[in-house]
């Protein structure tokens, strides 16, 4: 089998590692504020605001102009569609003001689930029908990097062979796309905490999941070393009567990391699931201190992790603008010292932070 048709160029797969490496580079990590419209309602019904354009454009402000000594623990911000074009109460570009950190920018490119018919309610991911177009568009605009969540479910029969297949192919097709328009791919093929599996079916599972998503990334030509892989941490289901240290979880996330993501992968980057705060920060810095080979920077791309205190805080209130940027400046830095495995909890977290974020059949 010959390589004839070279997928990138040396000056291509240069610039998509660089990319890469920025973002996860001295234990920085993501914040996804990509939630789109119907999901930031969940989170501001949650603290009785309104969902208009608005309250979401002055939340994320808030976030967007904290401190510039961010960038020390954020090397990378998801924005949804909406947010790319919103401005500053100065008429300053949110992503603008991003850059202008030192943070990169990224976008949400899936456009949501579809059902796969003749399952137990499995899914698809929609969004890759023009996708090269939306891709070039956001790299004139700025963007470095893109996001795709595939949703695998534990469940009876669940996650069936056709829906780890299938949403593998869909996330491998969205991360050549993205490459060949300058974007680095975040691939995240999620598999949800809904149900009451143990943490050992997880760790199966995650490793069929895993080992499919790398089989479809390298049969479509994907540039490993240009790519950042956002994975579930291997836990229980959230309705296990069984609870794990994060030491055991830590140990389980990377048996299945280690047995099956090629160490050319420049960053790992976990979701947090509906975990609380504390936890996140707990199990990632747990995950950074396990005593296995750790070819890749282990760090975060937490949107309710690095969200809730800041939300809890802000209240839809300008006031409270102070205090909302330091509960999240709080999270990135205690999630930046987790991703070095130089956290130790203070004890001091506010409720908000110890609360758990997980919310049944969630839907995003
Ligand atoms: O699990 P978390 O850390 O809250 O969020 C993970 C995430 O992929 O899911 C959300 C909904 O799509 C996104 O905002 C975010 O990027």
């Amino acid at each position: 089998m010959a390589h004839k048709f070279p997928a990138l160029t040396a000056d291509q797969k240069k610039e998509l590692s660089e990319i890469a490496q920025r973002i996860v580079a001295n234990g920085k990590g993501i914040l996804a504020a990509d939630e789109s419209v119907g999901t930031m309602g969940n989170r501001l019904q949650r603290i009785n605001v309104e969902n208009t354009e608005e309250n979401r454009r002055q939340f994320r402000e808030i976030l967007f102009t904290v401190d510039n000594s961010v960038s020390q623990s954020i090397g990378g911000v998801i924005l949804f569609h909406e947010t790319l074009y919103q401005k500053d109460s100065q008429g300053k570009l949110f992503r603008d003001i991003l850059k202008e950190k030192g943070i990169v920018v990224g976008i949400k490119l899936d456009q949501g689930t579809a059902p796969l018919a003749g399952t137990n309610k499995e899914t698809t991911i929609q969004g890759l029908d023009g996708l090269s177009q939306r891709c070039a568009q956001y790299k004139k605009d700025g963007v470095d990097f893109g996001k795709w969540r595939a949703v695998l479910r534990i469940d009876n029969q669940c996650p069936s062979a056709l829906a780890i297949q299938e949403n593998a192919n869909a996330l491998a097709r969205y991360a050549s796309i993205c490459q060949q328009n300058g974007l680095v791919p975040i691939v995240e093929p999620e598999v949800i905490p809904d149900g009451d599996h143990d943490m050992e079916h997880c760790l199966y599972v995650t490793e069929k999941v895993l080992a499919a998503v790398y089989k479809a990334l390298n049969d479509h030509h994907v540039y490993l070393e240009g790519t950042l892989l956002k994975p579930n941490m291997v836990t229980a289901g959230h309705a296990c009567t069984k609870k794990y240290t994060p030491e055991q979880v830590a140990m389980a996330t990377v048996t299945a990391l280690h047995r099956t993501v090629p160490a050319a992968v420049p960053g790992i980057c976990f979701l947090s699931g509906g975990m609380s705060e504390e936890d996140a920060t707990l199990n990632l810095n747990a995950i950074n201190l396990c005593p296995l080979p750790k070819p890749w920077k282990l760090s975060f791309s937490y949107g309710r992790a690095l969200q809730a205190s800041a939300l809890a805080a802000w209240s839809g209130k300008a006031a409270n603008k102070k205090a909302t940027q330091e509960a999240f400046m709080k999270r990135a830095v205690a999630n930046c010292q987790a991703a070095k495995g130089k956290y130790t909890s203070t004890g001091s977290s506010g409720a908000a932070s110890t609360q758990s974020l997980f919310t049944a059949n969630y839907t995003y």
